[in-house]
């Protein structure tokens, strides 16, 4: 695996990948990699010949100078699980070969995709920087698909209407959430979780299976499987900058009776000194009576319960 750093060394090794008929897959990361990425790097790897994981901590997605600062840096470790995974090229350029003197451009996506939850919460500039700087991956590599994962599931919505929108001639792929066996999502940011914060961590991931286990044995009520999850945080001492429940294509919040198909239950929770989100489809199958429900779409990582 070769370290590169510059769009324009990029390019050369990119063109003569090109030239030997060898496709290329993108895995966009900020690092501090765990076994979330490399199951991002193992599907780039199924999907395409030729695998780029880049590592680029950016900052113009962080509302938070702290959290910027605070952010884990590992790129020396980085480098080696990269290789371990099969990837070919660790594309790390430093933040002026990204944002040189004088850069003065965004992409936007605008709307409710961006305005509502981490838009609501870490202000829209979060998903301007987000767009911004996967536009300009997307461009520095070109790749025949790029890799996300279901844990940023706000950002797979917002990075797929982008790609819609710009006609970027680019394939979607999405990981399922990889978990730790306790349930807590894996995150770059969980290093920063003192032991004590860890330990009440885990009434996250049981905050989203109270909600599934409670869709299963019937409940439809949004609020009622929205309470269920916020009940288990506060259980734990935990206050949730939100729990949504919500339309999985629109972000609208669900009221009254669940539909048929999916909804996507997400959380953000600071917990002591970080910030972690998750999140869980839920599916309410059609009723074997309810010939005329629309079918469920499925989810990426749906909790299903038969309606
Ligand atoms: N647990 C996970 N399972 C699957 N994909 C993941 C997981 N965690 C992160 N990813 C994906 O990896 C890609 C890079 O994410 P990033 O480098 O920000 O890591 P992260 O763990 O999400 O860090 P943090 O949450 O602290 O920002 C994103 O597409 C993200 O959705
Ligand atoms: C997609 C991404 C690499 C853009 O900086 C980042 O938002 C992330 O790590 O999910
Ligand atoms: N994984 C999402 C990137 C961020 O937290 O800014």
């Amino acid at each position: 695996m070769r370290t590169i750093r510059t769009v324009a060394e990029l390019r050369t090794h990119l063109r003569s990948s090109r030239r030997a008929g060898r496709t290329v897959g993108l895995v966009p990361t900020m690092g501090a990699l765990h076994d979330g990425h490399l199951a991002l790097i193992a599907a780039a790897r199924e999907a395409a010949d030729e695998v780029v994981v880049s590592l680029f901590v950016n900052p113009t997605q962080f509302n938070d100078a702290g959290d910027l600062d605070a952010y884990p840096r590992t790129e020396a470790d980085d480098a080696v699980a990269a290789a371990d995974a099969g990837a070919h090229v660790l594309f790390a350029p430093p933040v002026a070969e990204v944002y040189p003197d004088g850069f003065a451009s965004e992409v936007r996506v605008g709307g409710p995709l961006t305005e509502r939850l981490e838009g609501a919460h870490r202000g829209a500039g979060h998903f301007h920087g987000v767009t911004t700087v996967v536009t300009k991956l997307l461009n520095m590599v070109g790749p025949d698909v790029a890799v996300f994962g279901a844990k940023d599931a706000q950002q797979v919505l917002v990075v797929r209407r982008l790609v819609r929108d710009l006609d970027v001639p680019v394939r979607i792929e999405v990981v399922p959430t990889v978990r730790e066996p306790d349930g807590l999502a894996r995150s770059s940011r969980n290093v920063r979780l003192r032991p004590e914060d860890r330990a009440v961590a885990v009434a996250i991931p049981r905050a989203l299976d109270a909600a599934s286990s409670l869709l299963a044995d019937g409940e439809r009520d949004a609020a009622a499987v929205r309470a269920a999850a916020e009940r288990v945080l506060d259980d734990a001492g935990l206050r949730p900058e939100y729990v949504a429940l919500a339309d999985p294509a629109t972000l609208a919040e669900r009221e009254g009776a669940l539909p048929v198909g999916p909804s996507l239950l997400a959380v953000a929770v600071p917990v002591g000194p970080v910030r972690l989100i998750d999140n869980v489809e839920l599916v309410v199958a059609p009723s074997a009576a309810g010939a005329d429900d629309p079918p469920s779409t499925g989810g990426l990582q749906a909790a299903t319960a038969a309606g």
